[in-house]
């Protein structure tokens, strides 16, 4: 929290949404750059300026399967009149080109990616070629002469027919074409992404120094729960909250440790919270932050001091999503967000407050999800007043139908939604073709 917010009386009035989010993105920081693996970095932001050691493509090399020629040889080339040239060597991709020279009249079989023998200066692809079979245009060339994927000596020896002419530098990659050496390859900033990691790799990089993903440890809390596949008592129900926001945190760009359920026991809270977050770059609970009699993890962090950190218990003016709690624990001052147990509060909190607070620890820009603003198909409402209200919807083509109702319990809705429709603090019913403001969720 920041000091501003916690030197407000944060317990007995009502936050609004967008001040509860400013407090946490002015409490969370990025965190330290570290290298990693090109993989492990794959969504992270880069903070160095990778510059490109050497050009690429390292060499000159053919886009094409064909003959790798002399420009003036084939000058008057035709399918009519045939230019005939003596194959004198072969090059495969990965083979040495410096092996093979192309002198007058002559070719050498190239494959894609192989580099250009001494000598020629452009590739005729074999199609335009008879494939040194002394027939019409070839389509294909044959296996024979490459053997080993080496190149040269004793490989697809004899004459070809070039049917067509090339300019000097047709048909190949010229070294350094792509990126050359002293390039800014990417700059700090960058989000690495499929294609980034890509480049990386092809410019020799294993490693790359990122802000990396934040671990959060998921653990839901509450006496009824009880895991998945497992049976099911009396007035007990399933843990979903764990595995939900386990997979928030996983969908936001963090690492997500998920701990399950711990019953209703403060020190046993304590002691859980103690050994996990260790490991932690942010904790995210679920339940006991509301008024009940077992509120376990109100209980459980109220009243913290010094080392222990500080967590604060807030009424938001929001639905749902009211009861919150958010602070720092621990001498790591590790972020802690205390969410509330209805499994849709607990999901729209996480979206709002705690995907871009993941986001900013990744140093990712900008932290909140797109808004947009849609028609809405329907009526909808009510909506408490002087509550933003985040009711489940479902987006097409500019148009916005709520499914299912206001109730913090509907998960089956909630599956079947892609959207929260946002109904402003002010606005207690919204008729069908108004505009509401849409969060869109994937
Ligand atoms: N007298 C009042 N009661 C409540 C208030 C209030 O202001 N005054 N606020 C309500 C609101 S709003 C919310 S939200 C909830 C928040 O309660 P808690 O955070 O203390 O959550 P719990 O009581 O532990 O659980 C609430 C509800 O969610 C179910 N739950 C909890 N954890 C899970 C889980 N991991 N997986 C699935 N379902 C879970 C739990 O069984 C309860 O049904 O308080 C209202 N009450
Ligand atoms: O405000 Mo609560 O989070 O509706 O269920």
């Amino acid at each position: 929290m920041s000091d501003a917010a916690a030197a407000a009386p944060g317990a007995d009035r009502l936050w609004s949404v967008d001040e509860h989010l400013a407090d946490i993105l002015r409490t969370v920081r990025p965190l330290e750059p570290i290298e990693l693996q090109l993989l492990d970095a794959q969504g992270c932001v880069l903070v160095e300026d990778v510059t490109v050691p050497a050009a690429l493509p390292p060499f000159d090399n053919s886009s094409m399967d064909g003959y790798a020629v002399r420009a003036a040889d084939v000058r008057d080339a035709s399918e009519k009149f045939p230019t005939v040239l003596t194959v004198v060597g072969d090059v495969a991709a990965g083979g040495d080109g410096a092996l093979v020279a192309v002198g007058p009249g002559q070719a050498a079989r190239i494959m894609t990616g192989a580099p250009l023998p001494p000598g020629a200066e452009a590739v005729v692809p074999v199609e335009w070629t008879d494939g040194g079979l002394g027939g019409g245009p070839a389509t294909t060339m044959s296996a024979g002469g490459i053997a080993g994927g080496a190149s040269g000596e004793g490989a697809g020896l004899g004459a070809v027919r070039v049917h067509r002419p090339v300019t000097a530098g047709a048909h190949v990659r010229a070294r350094g074409s792509d990126v050359a050496a002293g390039d800014l390859a990417l700059a700090a900033g960058t989000v690495l992404g499929p294609a980034q990691l890509g480049l990386l790799a092809a410019i020799g990089r294993a490693t790359v120094t990122v802000r990396p993903r934040p671990r959060v440890v998921v653990l839901s809390t509450g006496s009824e729960l009880v895991p998945p596949g497992g049976e099911l008592a009396p007035g007990r129900i399933h843990d979903s909250n764990s595995y939900l926001l386990a997979a928030c945190a996983r969908d936001a760009g963090a690492l997500a440790y998920r701990v399950g359920a711990v019953e209703d026991d403060a020190a046993t809270l304590r002691a859980t919270l103690e050994d996990q977050i260790v490991r932690a770059d942010a904790i995210v609970t679920s339940g006991g932050v509301s008024v009940g009699a077992y509120d376990v993890v109100k209980a459980a962090l109220t009243g913290l001091s010094g080392d222990e950190g500080r967590v604060e218990f807030r009424r938001l003016a929001m639905q749902p999503g009211k009861p919150q709690g958010f602070g720092r624990l621990g001498p790591g001052r590790t972020p802690l967000f205390a969410l509330p147990g209805n499994p849709v509060s607990a999901y729209v909190s996480f979206e709002l407050f705690v995907r871009p607070a993941v986001r900013a620890m990744m140093g990712l820009e900008p932290p909140e999800r797109p808004v947009i603003r849609a028609e809405c198909t329907e009526p909808v409402g009510p909506s408490p007043r002087g509550r933003r209200q985040y009711l489940r919807g479902r987006y097409a083509d500019g148009r916005v139908t709520s499914v299912g109702g206001a109730g913090s319990h509907l998960v089956g809705a909630l599956a079947r939604a892609d959207a929260l429709i946002v109904v402003p603090e002010d606005v207690t019913s919204v008729p069908a073709g108004a505009e509401v403001d849409v969060i869109l969720l994937d």
